[in-house]
């Protein structure tokens, strides 16, 4: 199976604004509460991702009726005022915790026999407390695989409501919520004590804000005791507005804290009932400077343009704090993010993962039962990010690539799960290093009018040949076969060569003429018709790509390296002008050379070039011609200029 995988440019800085989907805590809750409500509800802005279509297609299965406003995120519901009509079903919740759980505790009070499963990572995630809870009222939940797990199987039992109940409240907060969103459904005042810390408080306020918003009014004490009233029912409340996702809005604000900023996110602000908003506050620990109104919350660069190194409790942030272990990265020491021991049971081991992939971008990392502390980097250094199904890590690790550094991230598409359209989102807020891509055939003037550009815009300039020339050149002294592909890559992949003002070096020799012989030039043809070798230089050739920008020359510059460029020139002369130019080139260096063997050479030079299978030379659609057999180099550099700037 091959990986699917986006990879993210360095980008230059971040700025702009997102309208975030819907919440996802607020979408789950609100569908099911509408759907045990009595009448009808119309839900506007609901969020479009893969746990709210699971939640929407079980409750389809359960006999709700629901319907979507055409291809809106407007939703109307009727409510089936008490437990669910469907008495018999089997239901795939996936990977959703915010269906999986309240659905489990409002189904074992609606009298049926129904079979709850999802993905395997599902089957990992603990129940027991749940089960535990709903047992003490009598309802009849049993385990199909592991003791305290998904898949469930849930029988008709005789529920006896009223009194009180015992949940932890440290492993999930989702626990407590499905109790208390299920219970009016038994008609009788229960009291529900949570036993140990409970821990994520705010979504448990979002419960209770949308249970009052549905007719039910949680009496609670502290965040130990919560009595559900006798003869609560809920009630629809006609019309209800799903907020922005707060934990979405984490990845934005981030981006304009590291990336300049300012970056505004709309959908969530001051009125926000998400406990994740205070991830604002969070940021501006870390010294970003932030701004909040009613529906919006903007963050930009610290004054002194670094983040803060810090040490935080998130246990009320559990989702968001993500964010800030990726922005970590960017502070100015070692950052400590406590109580966070819930991202062992969730979409994966987050912390577990999170530890894994920050190493790779070159943090120093500890990794706690309940802890995480992250040493940023003096440079970051590119990596393939891997997210194990986990939409926050895709997420979060886009952020990476604000630091000046490619990143690469591993099946992107777990994004789904709560915000499909994330990376076009985030590639609307971010500026990519620009590139100006010079392909074209030998001697036609790629090299001098791609230096001269770079050096008029500052910017940093890859002569991409030079590499094949030094692959070729370093197999001649290994005394390796052309021929012997394997064995050339893995010189490709670790070729000691630098470049230095405008001498490239080999060890430390220098090579700068040498790799321009003939022989040379010959043996980089024939290297570079090798996909592997051209494989191995590809990551070489991506770091070039550095702020303010880069200039890269070649063949396959703007076709296969570097295929967002910004600018594609395709710079041609014919072939006679050509080996005219290197011929003088020569004479000059006082190498000696004949018009009938360059042209020759020329010929043979540009047919292995167009015809090789892999990255063959030609001009693409989206590329500007540029001949320049009757243009001079001051107007050929003038020409790029222009389309650099127009
Ligand atoms: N527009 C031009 N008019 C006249 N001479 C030019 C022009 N552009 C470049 N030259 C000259 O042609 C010679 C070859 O140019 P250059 O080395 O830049 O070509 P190149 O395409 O980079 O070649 P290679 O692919 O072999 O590296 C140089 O001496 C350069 O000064
Ligand atoms: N991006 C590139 C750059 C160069 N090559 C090949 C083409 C030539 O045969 C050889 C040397 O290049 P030059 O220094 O003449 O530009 O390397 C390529 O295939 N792809």
């Amino acid at each position: 199976m091959t990986m699917d995988f986006i990879d993210l440019p360095p980008m230059l800085d971040a700025t702009g604004q997102v309208r975030l989907p819907g919440s996802k805590s607020i979408s789950n809750r609100t569908l099911l509460l509408a759907a045990l409500a009595e009448g009808r509800t119309e839900i506007r802005d609901l969020l479009a991702s893969d746990d709210v279509e699971r939640m929407l297609d079980a409750l389809r299965t359960l006999g709700v009726s629901w319907a979507r406003e055409g291809d809106s995120d407007h939703y109307r519901v009727d409510g089936v005022a008490g437990p669910f009509p469907v008495k018999a079903a089997d239901l795939f919740l996936g990977n959703a915790g915010t269906a999986f759980r309240p659905l489990t505790a409002a189904l074992a009070l609606s009298g049926g026999e129904y079979r709850l499963t999802g993905v395997a990572r599902m089957h990992e995630r603990p129940i027991g407390d749940l089960v535990d809870g709903l047992r003490q009222v009598g309802a009849n939940v049993r385990y199909l695989g592991v003791e305290g797990f998904p898949p469930l199987h849930i029988l008709p039992a005789a529920i006896r409501p009223g009194g009180m109940l015992r949940v932890r409240g440290d492993v999930s907060s989702q626990f407590l919520t499905a109790l208390l969103m299920a219970l009016p459904l038994t008609g009788t005042q229960t009291t529900i004590e949570v036993v140990g810390e409970l821990i994520s408080k705010p979504y448990i306020s979002i419960t209770l804000d949308l249970m009052a918003r549905f007719g039910v009014e949680v009496q609670r004490e502290g965040w130990t005791r919560f009595t559900v009233p006798g003869g609560a029912r809920y009630r629809s409340p006609g019309t209800l507005f799903v907020e922005g996702d707060a934990s979405s809005a984490s990845y934005f604000l981030a981006a304009g804290a590291i990336g300049g900023g300012p970056v505004r996110v709309e959908g969530v602000g001051r009125s926000s009932i998400q406990g994740d908003v205070r991830f604002a506050e969070a940021l501006a620990e870390l010294g970003a400077r932030v701004d909040i109104g009613d529906n919006w919350i903007e963050a930009r660069a610290p004054e002194s343009g670094r983040l803060k190194a810090f040490d935080l409790d998130l246990n009320h942030i559990p989702d968001a704090a993500m964010t800030l272990a990726v922005a970590a990265l960017f502070a100015d020491g070692p950052c400590t993010l406590r109580n966070i021991a819930s991202w062992r049971v969730k979409e994966t081991d987050r912390i577990a993962a999170m530890a894994k992939e920050l190493r790779k971008v070159g943090a120093a990392v500890e990794e706690g039962a309940d802890f995480l502390r992250v040493t940023p980097p003096a440079k970051l250094v590119p990596a393939a990010i891997d997210t194990y199904d986990d939409h926050r890590m895709a997420m979060c690790f886009s952020l990476v690539s604000l630091g000046g550094c490619r990143v690469r991230i591993n099946e992107p598409k777990c994004v789904n799960k709560t915000f499909p359209t994330y990376f076009e989102c985030f590639a609307s807020i971010t500026r990519p290093v620009p590139v100006i891509a010079i392909d074209g055939p030998s001697a036609s003037g790629k090299g001098t009018v791609a230096a001269r550009v770079a050096a008029a815009l500052g910017y940093h300039y890859l002569d991409s040949g030079s590499l094949y020339r030094l692959v070729a050149l370093a197999a001649r002294r290994a005394e390796l076969s052309l021929d012997d592909e394997p064995a050339l890559a893995a010189l490709a992949a670790c070729l000691p060569a630098r470049f230095s003002a405008a001498r490239v070096m080999l060890d430390d020799e220098d090579v700068t003429d040498a790799i321009r012989s003939e022989t040379c030039s010959v043996g980089a043809s024939r290297v570079a018709a090798l996909p592997a070798v051209r494989a191995a230089l590809l990551g070489r050739q991506h770091d070039y790509r550095r702020a303010p920008g880069l200039v890269a020359e070649g063949r396959d510059m703007g076709s296969i390296v570097f295929p967002d460029a910004t600018v594609k020139i395709f710079l041609t002369a014919t072939v006679e002008a050509r080996a005219q130019r290197r011929y003088k080139q020569l004479m000059e260096k006082g190498m000696g050379a004949s018009m009938e063997s360059l042209l020759k050479d020329l010929h043979e030079r540009d047919a292995r070039d167009a015809a090789r299978t892999v990255a063959p030379l030609k001009k693409l659609p989206d590329a500007v011609l540029l001949d320049t057999t009757k243009v001079d180099v001051e107007q050929a550099v003038g020409f790029v200029l222009d389309r650099v700037r127009s």
